[in-house]
């Protein structure tokens, strides 16, 4: 695939040009082999963001936090339950930050830390509040280390991999070009271990990806998506207008000088509405509200709120403010937005005109079920 396409270079260009990057680093690219944090890796990889700060503003998502607290706590791999998870990520956090604060030190460069959860990201307010965080360290002359706040995440509502993360991160801080390193030096045609696979140069889009196998998790065994989510991730950038390069963290210089590297994955959308890409690759939706064919209609084809009057039924659990699907009478997902009102509140209205609700049980039920900003149509 490598050459074939005519905008190589304009993309290429791209990349060199990028004044904002996130650069994602995978925990099979911190450790050593007997487990613990490899000092010498986190060093050569600070060193190389400090060099690419003079022409850029780097924003780093780094895993490791789990990985870095396995010895400290006596286990000898990644555990499978949450809870000895979240412990070792607890413990390991700190010392993940303690190395990174020393290592950028040797060149005077302060860093903050900044853990997310899905919700952080999802909601109006909290999404505003992790944007002006970012930017403002990235104003003050620091370098934001992100990773999931794995000790308070659930599982329902855990990113679980750094990869969308990271995506989803170089969205909202309006980043020129995403940068995933891992243990392997790019997207291969099959499992890299194999022999006789080939290193894919460039993904234009979709169609490059046919036929294309791929994988888990690697040799390393501390990594936990494997290529799935790093490909994943590169879609959600991709169409969000980012381009991305995957490569190994031994090629990071190459990568973000702009060196011909890894796998380029070329943009394929133009930015989206903020907070409604979030919405859709972030939250897990807590329920369902059943539409009527005119509900999905002016929901999908108008863009407008959905109203009481357009709902037949509900499911789950939530309260206002939750992310829940839009799904119409044969059960398909047309949508997912953030809805105003709890479950329980929910049975009296349906099918009720917003003026007749509002006349009935106050002015506080005049309001829209899912305002239409704070909806993303999923087909
Ligand atoms: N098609 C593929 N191309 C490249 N690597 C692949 C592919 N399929 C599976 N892999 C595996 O994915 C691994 C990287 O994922 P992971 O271990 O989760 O890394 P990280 O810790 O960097 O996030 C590689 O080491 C490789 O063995
Ligand atoms: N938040 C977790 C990251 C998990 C993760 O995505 O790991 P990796 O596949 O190595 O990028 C941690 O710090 O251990």
């Amino acid at each position: 695939m490598a050459g074939q396409h005519g905008d190589e270079r304009a993309v290429r260009d791209e990349v060199t040009a990028a004044r904002r990057v996130v650069v994602k680093i995978g925990s099979s690219s911190l450790t050593t082999a007997s487990g613990g944090l490899d000092a010498d890796r986190v060093d050569a990889l600070v060193d190389v963001l400090v060099t690419a700060r003079e022409a850029k503003e780097v924003v780093l998502v780094s895993s490791g936090a789990i990985a870095a607290g396995l010895a400290p706590l006596g286990l000898e791999r990644r555990p499978r339950d949450l809870a000895r998870q979240q412990a070792a990520a607890s413990v390991g956090q700190g010392l993940l930050v303690a190395r990174y604060t020393a290592s950028f030190a040797r060149h005077g460069v302060r860093v903050g830390q900044v853990l997310l959860t899905t919700d952080d990201v999802s909601r109006r307010a909290h999404y505003r509040n992790a944007y002006r965080t970012l930017d403002k360290l990235l104003a003050m002359g620091a370098l934001p280390v992100v990773n999931e706040n794995d000790t308070v995440a659930t599982d329902e509502i855990r990113f679980g991999d750094n990869d969308r993360l990271a995506a989803l991160v170089a969205h909202l801080v309006h980043a020129d070009l995403l940068v995933l390193l891992s243990d392997v030096d790019g997207l291969y045609d099959g499992d890299p271990r194999k022999p006789g696979t080939r290193r894919i140069e460039e993904v234009a889009g979709p169609a490059d990806l046919e036929g294309v196998e791929i994988g888990s998790a690697g040799r390393a065994g501390v990594g936990t998506g494997g290529m799935v989510t790093k490909v994943e991730a590169a879609g959600i950038a991709t169409a969000a207008g980012i381009p991305v390069v995957l490569t190994s963290a031994t090629h990071a210089a190459d990568a973000l000088a702009g060196r011909v590297t890894g796998t380029l994955f070329h943009r394929t959308g133009k930015r989206s509405a903020d907070r409604l890409l979030w919405l859709a690759h972030a939250s897990t939706p807590r329920g369902a509200l059943r539409l009527d064919a005119g509900a999905v209609r002016a929901v999908v084809e108008r863009r407008t709120s959905l109203l009481p009057a357009g709902l037949t039924g509900v499911e789950g659990h939530f309260a206002a403010g939750d992310p829940v699907d839009l799904v119409d009478e044969d059960g398909v997902t047309v949508a997912r937005g953030l809805v105003n009102f709890d479950a329980r509140e929910l049975p009296r209205l349906l099918g009720r005109s917003t003026r007749e609700l509002a006349a009935e049980l106050g002015p506080a039920y005049e309001r829209e079920v899912v305002h239409r900003d704070d909806l993303v149509v999923l087909r």
